[in-house]
């Protein structure tokens, strides 16, 4: 497949693989990538990347591969496409990796209020935000759906170093009017006019990388009018809306109190405008199948965060069963409930998670066992899954002619020094056998080179943009 559009930037050699639908592997041997000025994917031609086929598409582009670089990908290597990370917090990754002592409600009232108050000093956001974006980018995530705090000018920051650094993604200014400590907590018109400064504020940016997000913190944090007034502002401007949603017992608990005279949890949500598809609601681990067929009908996303729902021990999502209604699943971090930055890290709690129901499931003598996620399934979350949830399946996700090369190159084979590698293969792994060793054994050490848009965003190796040609 090819693209006749602009010059030619990059051409890349060797195996590509990806997922372009869910359970589906499509590993690409020997082939053709090439990505135009524009950072877009102009031409996939598979079995097309020996020397001839190089050789072939050079001369037939001419002059519009003046200034290509090419990049030969070895045997150790592969092409995947960028991950997505569907729900984290950019100010907790101050604690990632502590507190995970407590559910919840203590754990926002002991850890992560007093954290993200810190975030009115400018200099501290900078700080942290520089330090969570490279090292998401680092770990793979070239999209990546991010809480701010409710601070306006902090969240700003936020935006601004996402795009210095290329990353892509969603930003919101947290939405947090009751039921929040005094030192965290906002007036109704704060919250408005904070979103709607931040909306505007991204809009000036002018970029194609970034995307305002509505985001209510939890049900909890807003009161009805705010909730409903948010849901306005996201359907009058088309904006994405992010939130939380039946993550814990005692929040669906405290829920039913505050709101009385809803339904239930989504009902809270649904009735003051909030889902849609456009929305991504983080956990979702206890609805009710009614609530189930709330969230499918708004054709609302949910974003799996299984490493938060172990540490803050919120329960067991059953994404088997969501796929199976077709409900739209994409991975989170949820940075900081979980200790991993990383989905990579993810996709394998996620696997896990599903191995526990499965085995939960037969031990109880379930007539049907529910079946656990896949390979493919967990991976296909982790990208084309979660760009789905974002708006963004038409994007990146996938390696499509026409999508932006948001891209990973993974080496199993990097130089860990001492004549170590990051991931030891065998010559009986094939690149099936390669792929799975890369989930399950592989980390920030195998993903040499991160490009988001066509730009490299991050690289292991010095000098190494591949080799230069001049035709
Ligand atoms: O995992 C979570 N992290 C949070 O910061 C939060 N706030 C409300 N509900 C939440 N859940
Ligand atoms: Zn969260």
């Amino acid at each position: 497949m090819t693209k006749d559009a602009g010059t030619i930037q990059h051409l890349f050699s060797g195996t590509c693989i990806d997922t372009p639908e869910l359970g589906k592997l499509r590993i690409m041997l020997n082939t053709l990538l090439a990505v135009n000025e524009l950072g877009r994917i102009v031409a996939l031609v598979e079995g097309g990347g020996g020397n001839e086929g190089i050789q072939t598409y050079l001369t037939k582009m001419g002059d519009r591969a003046k200034e290509v670089t090419i990049h030969r990908l070895g045997s150790q290597e592969f092409l995947f496409p960028g991950l997505v990370d569907t729900h984290l917090h950019a100010p907790q990754y101050v604690f990632t990796g502590t507190g995970g002592d407590t559910p919840l409600l203590e754990w926002l009232e002991k850890y992560t209020f007093p954290q993200e108050s810190r975030f009115k000093d400018l200099n501290h956001a900078q700080h942290v935000y520089e330090r969570c974006v490279r090292r998401l980018l680092r770990n793979g995530t070239t999209t990546a759906a991010y809480f701010a705090t409710m601070h306006v000018p902090a969240t700003k920051v936020l935006a601004d170093t996402m795009l210095r650094l290329g990353q892509r993604g969603w930003v919101g200014k947290v939405c947090m009017d009751a039921n929040s400590p005094a030192f965290l907590r906002e007036t109704h018109k704060e919250a408005l006019e904070g979103t709607r400064e931040i909306v505007s504020y991204i809009q000036s940016l002018d970029t194609p990388l970034l995307r305002p997000c509505v985001t209510p913190r939890f049900a909890i944090s807003c009161a009805d009018e705010t909730l409903r007034s948010l849901g306005n502002l996201a359907s009058t401007m088309s904006l994405p809306v992010q939130s939380h949603l039946s993550e814990n017992k005692g929040e669906c608990e405290a829920v039913r109190q505050l709101f009385p005279n809803h339904a239930n949890y989504t009902d809270v949500y649904h009735e003051t405008g909030l889902l849609g598809p456009s929305t991504v609601m983080a956990h979702c681990i206890h609805l009710s199948q009614e609530e189930k067929k709330v969230i499918k009908a708004t054709g609302t996303g949910i974003s799996h965060c299984p490493g938060s729902n172990f540490s803050l021990r919120s329960g067991i999502l059953n994404v088997r069963s969501l796929l199976q209604q077709n409900i739209p699943v994409g991975l989170g971090t949820d940075v900081s409930g979980g200790y991993g930055t990383s989905i990579m890290g993810t996709m394998r709690e996620a696997i896990t998670a599903s191995r526990l129901l499965h085995a939960l499931s037969e031990e109880r003598g379930e007539k049907e066992t529910l079946e656990s996620l896949t390979l493919e399934e967990v991976l296909y979350l982790a990208t084309l899954g979660g760009a789905g949830i974002m708006g963004l399946a038409k994007e990146v996700g996938s390696f499509e002619v026409g999508k932006s090369l948001d891209v990973l190159r993974v080496n199993l084979g990097a130089d860990l020094g001492g004549g170590d590698v990051a991931v030891d293969t065998f010559g009986q792994d094939g690149p099936r056998e390669k792929l799975e060793k890369w989930v399950n054994l592989g980390d920030d050490r195998t993903l040499t080179h991160v490009w988001v848009s066509g730009k490299l965003v991050h690289t292991t190796l010095e000098n190494e943009a591949g080799t230069r040609i001049k035709a």
